[in-house]
């Protein structure tokens, strides 16, 4: 009711709980009911690829409810986005004019939409979702979100009414309720509240109030959802370091070694662990290419070595941002109907991308911090389903990683495997064979 807007909700839950279907379904309900076409619900994310998954689950969970639904990434042309959104650009409609019900999209490419795209308003949301709130939080993306919250609250001189020219044209324009009146003041006045509620989402959403202020939040409703066996105490209650649920399906190990030999721990985990379906992280795209092409000289050598022309071969790609956008999608179909075997990545698909063949998560790299760590290691062991993460790491971080897991209360749950020489002397002369390979190769390109 315009008089009683809706308290906003904020939400942490752990990875692969099911927050995109938190808002889709109560959004699609909603606006179900609604009779004229106007931007009522506005999604923000981080990347495309989340954008295009989000999209993914509104028209499935919105299918037959006649709900329109766009996306603003940049991946197609400005023109063509602005083609899409709006239904008219040369009219100057102050209630705007939206082809869409639901906007999905990233903070970039929505500030421009703002800034030039003619009758986008956001006078009308309904709902603002922000997922994977603290990452989009930290970052300022041309302060998108003051240019965001200030499109949506009632301007402060209210706009006047137009000049009605002739009996013919009625008051044109449609505007929000909030945004209709001239203001006149009365004994009884209030300020006048856009009924727009605000749901932020994410695996780490930080509690401190202080960090959420910028949101300028209603009555903020915080949940946080915790495993079952009420692991973690505390969760999310600190402030100076944050505590955060895992899945309870996971389990998680690490294993401390020589730098030089964190590529045979790899392929150990591979060959003698079963790690395949695995999402592989590291911390930089050269470091992701070599780590490629050594797994294939290896598997290569390996293959040669079983004298058996069909021992089948692990297939590791590399899946990074300078991917042309239809590539990507090739390799995660690939991955998907494991064709591909491993996924080598960084930070990139690091959050929020859900997908259920999943079962290894590798940080071959060690994540920078524990929230890193917690999107990580949660792309397995979604929805209920079982998964392994392991870390590699190198002798001179250990310390730093268990301080990381051990401020979040998180040092018990991840084992120490130890691995030794005997272990992965099966594999050595065909990691030799490959490092050779690899140095001809790098040294070549050199
Ligand atoms: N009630 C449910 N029963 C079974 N599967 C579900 C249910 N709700 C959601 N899922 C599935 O769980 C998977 C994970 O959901 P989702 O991607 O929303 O996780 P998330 O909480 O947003 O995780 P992340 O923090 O990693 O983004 C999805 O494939 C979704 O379809």
């Amino acid at each position: 009711m315009p008089y009683d807007p809706p308290r906003d909700v904020c939400v942490s839950a752990p990875t692969g709980s099911g927050k995109t279907l938190a808002y889709v379904l109560p959004i699609v309900e909603i606006l179900s009911t609604r009779i004229v076409t106007r931007l009522r619900a506005l999604v923000v994310l981080p990347t495309r690829d989340l954008v295009t998954q989000v999209r993914e689950t509104f028209e499935a969970v919105g299918k037959g409810r006649g709900l329109k639904i766009g996306t603003a990434t940049g991946h197609h042309s400005f023109a063509h986005e602005q083609s899409q959104l709006v239904a008219d650009k040369s009219l100057e409609l102050q209630g705007g004019s939206s082809k869409v019900d639901i906007l999905i999209c990233t903070p970039g490419r929505l500030i421009d939409h703002l800034h030039g795209t003619p009758n986008f308003s956001l006078q009308h949301l309904r709902f603002l979702v922000v997922d994977e709130a603290d990452r989009l939080l930290a970052q300022s993306f041309q302060d998108w979100l003051a240019e965001v919250l200030a499109a949506v609250r009632p301007p402060p001189n209210p706009l006047p009414l137009p000049v009605i020219s002739s009996a013919l044209l009625p008051y044109p324009d449609a505007l929000a309720p909030s945004f209709l009146h001239p203001h006149i003041p009365t004994d009884l006045d209030e300020t006048k509240e856009p009924s727009c509620q605000k749901l932020l989402f994410s695996a780490t959403l930080t509690s401190d109030p202080g960090k959420l202020k910028a949101l300028g939040l209603r009555e903020a409703k915080y949940f946080v959802v915790r495993s079952a066996d009420g692991e973690q105490e505390g969760v999310a209650e600190g402030v100076a370091m944050e505590k955060f649920t895992m899945p309870a399906t996971l389990r998680e190990h690490m294993i401390v070694c020589e730098s030089a030999l964190k590529p045979l721990m790899l392929l150990y985990l591979i060959h003698h662990h079963g790690v395949k379906n695995a999402l592989v992280f590291t911390k930089s795209a050269e470091s992701t290419a070599r780590l490629v092409r050594l797994v294939e000289f290896f598997e290569d050598a390996w293959a040669k070595g079983q004298g058996d022309r069909r021992a089948r071969k692990i297939v590791a790609r590399a899946y990074s941002s300078d991917l042309p956008p239809g590539e990507r999608r090739g390799i995660l179909e690939q991955f998907r109907k494991g064709e591909v075997d491993m996924l080598v990545a960084s930070d990139l698909i690091s959050r929020g991308i859900d997908i259920s063949s999943v079962s290894h998560v590798v940080s071959y790299d060690v994540p920078v911090d524990m929230r890193k760590y917690v999107h990580r290691v949660g792309r397995t062991a979604r929805a209920g389903r079982e998964g392994d993460a392991w870390t590699l790491v190198e002798e001179q971080e250990a310390r730093y990683f268990k301080s990381i897991l051990k401020a979040a209360n998180h040092l018990e749950r991840v084992k120490r495997m130890r691995v030794s020489e005997k272990d992965t002397q099966d594999l050595s002369p065909f990691y030799d064979t490959a490092l050779a390979r690899l140095r001809e190769v790098f040294s070549r390109a050199s």
